[in-house]
């Protein structure tokens, strides 16, 4: 199947122009697994990326963590995915539970979003997940694969789109889903795009995982079949963010 494991750092509304030198310093001193097993990439504010990435070891990639719905032009304090296409910023997250909870980011805004970061040249990290209340009333999978639905519904072509599965209960509260928990939901999550998107999408899409991920859990739940890395939050400002990309090698065909 050959799906490369993938770990993002996602640094949310985080650091100061310090305190990101010190990140990326630690960042490029480690020791990781090659690109050939691992793609690691770190998300730091806006204001950090171009920063960021004119710092940062070239076996490592950055992502915006939002891009507007669509062409740039009068849209007071929004970021064009074409700003980031001409800065070399090849990945953006989208989705991201804070931006649907906080920001009311609906479902279909968020798939038009993927299909023109997509239509741009980016690529896209999606973000999906329930609430404590959905999971409660047993309509996780109901949730993500709306969710799911929405995106595919503007997107074709999932060659270039990493799936996250983050169950808002589980982001930054410490409590991190539990390795059978994530694989149940990566797998519906996988069948769904087999039975909607297709037996090839299915196979080579990664699906990764968010949600209190640190260096301690990150291998029990790598070892899941379904699970194909990590978006951490808290964490990738540490070093340990380091352990979580190693976890790679836990994966049998690398
Ligand atoms: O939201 C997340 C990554 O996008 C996860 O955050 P935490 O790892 O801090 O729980």
């Amino acid at each position: 199947m050959g799906r490369k494991f993938f770990v993002g750092g996602n640094w949310k509304c985080n650091g100061t122009i310090e305190e990101v030198k010190k990140i990326v310093t630690t960042l490029n001193e480690a020791e990781v697994p090659s690109e050939d097993v691992v793609e690691v990439v770190v998300s730091p504010p806006f204001v950090f990326l171009p920063f960021v990435k004119s710092l940062l070891r070239s076996d490592f990639q950055v992502a915006a963590q939002n891009c507007w719905v669509r062409k740039g032009g009068a849209f007071t304090g929004e970021i064009s995915a074409e700003m980031l296409v001409n800065l070399g910023v090849p990945w953006v997250i989208l989705g991201h539970s804070e931006r649907r909870a906080l920001l009311n980011e609906a479902n279909e805004f968020v798939g038009d979003k993927v299909a023109y970061a997509l239509s741009q040249g980016l690529k896209v990290i999606a973000c999906v997940g329930e609430t404590l209340e959905q999971r409660e009333s047993g309509s996780t999978v109901a949730v993500v694969a709306a969710q799911t639905k929405a995106i595919a519904d503007k997107v074709s072509n999932w060659a270039h789109i990493v799936l996250a599965y983050e169950p808002v209960w589980a982001i930054g509260t410490g409590k991190v889903a539990t390795p059978a928990q994530a694989q149940e939901v990566h797998f519906e999550l996988r069948k769904w795009l087999h039975d909607n998107a297709g037996a090839e999408v299915a196979a080579s899409t990664r699906i990764i995982y968010g949600g209190s991920v640190n260096g301690a859990n990150c291998k029990e739940l790598a070892a899941q079949p379904d699970v194909d890395g990590f978006l951490v939050g808290g964490a990738s400002l540490k070093p340990e963010f380091i352990d979580i990309a190693k976890s790679a090698t836990v994966k049998k065909n690398v």
